[in-house]
């Protein structure tokens, strides 16, 4: 199984991202921003980190960098895309998720682990866990306040397309969603890190679960 991991200027968790995928048995090809062909992959990765310095809006600039409307088209295709953090924030930035990521409710940014309950196991990202179950994983954002208009929360929440929720709402997020999924449920946008909980070292293997879980149901798909 095959994983590109896309890399902007400041992206800073491309290669944690690299490291959690391959841990997890994917062979993963990075691809730089300027690109304008995505290999032929399972699924595309779009890191952590601070492209284009977060300047305008976070994710604003890198969604339309050449390489992102490939991206879309694999989604469009019935891809799998993960967007992490800054990654959520690039997919809200180019409309494969709805809502917007606003500066955190207490203006200032958080870099702390915290605890998630899984809302939906029926995705290739979410199956490992249990419905309900609570998990830790590391957040690290200024902007990380989900937010959409409240008819896209009802549909979001009607469609069962809400991943995780935050046990302790860190940022202002609206109904306290921490990750969302697109309406196929192949496209996983989530602000906290589930690679800096996936090796030993770490301390943390919350998020391990998730990257070996995906890579078996990417080759089962
Ligand atoms: N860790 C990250 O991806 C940070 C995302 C973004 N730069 C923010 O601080 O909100």
């Amino acid at each position: 199984m095959k994983a590109a991991v896309i890399v902007f200027p400041g992206s800073n968790c491309d290669r944690d991202l690299k490291r959690a995928y391959e841990q997890a048995g994917l062979q993963v090809q990075m691809v730089w921003h300027k690109d304008t062909v995505l290999p032929k992959v399972d699924i595309v990765g779009i890191p952590g980190g601070f492209s284009f310095g977060d300047y305008l809006r976070c994710g604003a600039i890198a969604a339309n960098a050449p390489i992102c409307q490939e991206v879309a088209a694999h989604a469009q295709r019935g891809g799998y895309v993960f967007g992490v953090c800054n990654g959520f924030q690039v997919l809200t930035e180019t409309g494969l998720l709805p809502g917007a990521l606003l500066r955190n409710a207490g203006l200032k940014y958080i870099c702390r682990t915290v605890g998630l309950r899984v809302d939906q196991t029926d995705s290739v990202f979410t199956e490992a866990y249990t419905k309900g179950e609570e998990i830790n994983i590391p957040i690290a954002h200024h902007d990380g306040n989900y937010y959409a208009d409240s008819d896209t929360l009802d549909r979001l929440e009607g469609e069962g397309r809400v991943a995780f929720r935050y046990t302790d709402n860190p940022n202002g997020s609206a109904r306290d969603i921490a990750g969302i999924l697109s309406e196929n449920r192949r496209v996983l946008g989530m602000m906290p890190h589930p690679e800096r909980a996936s090796e030993s070292a770490h301390g943390n293997s919350d998020g391990a679960r998730l990257f070996a879980h995906l890579t078996k149901a990417l080759s089962e798909a």
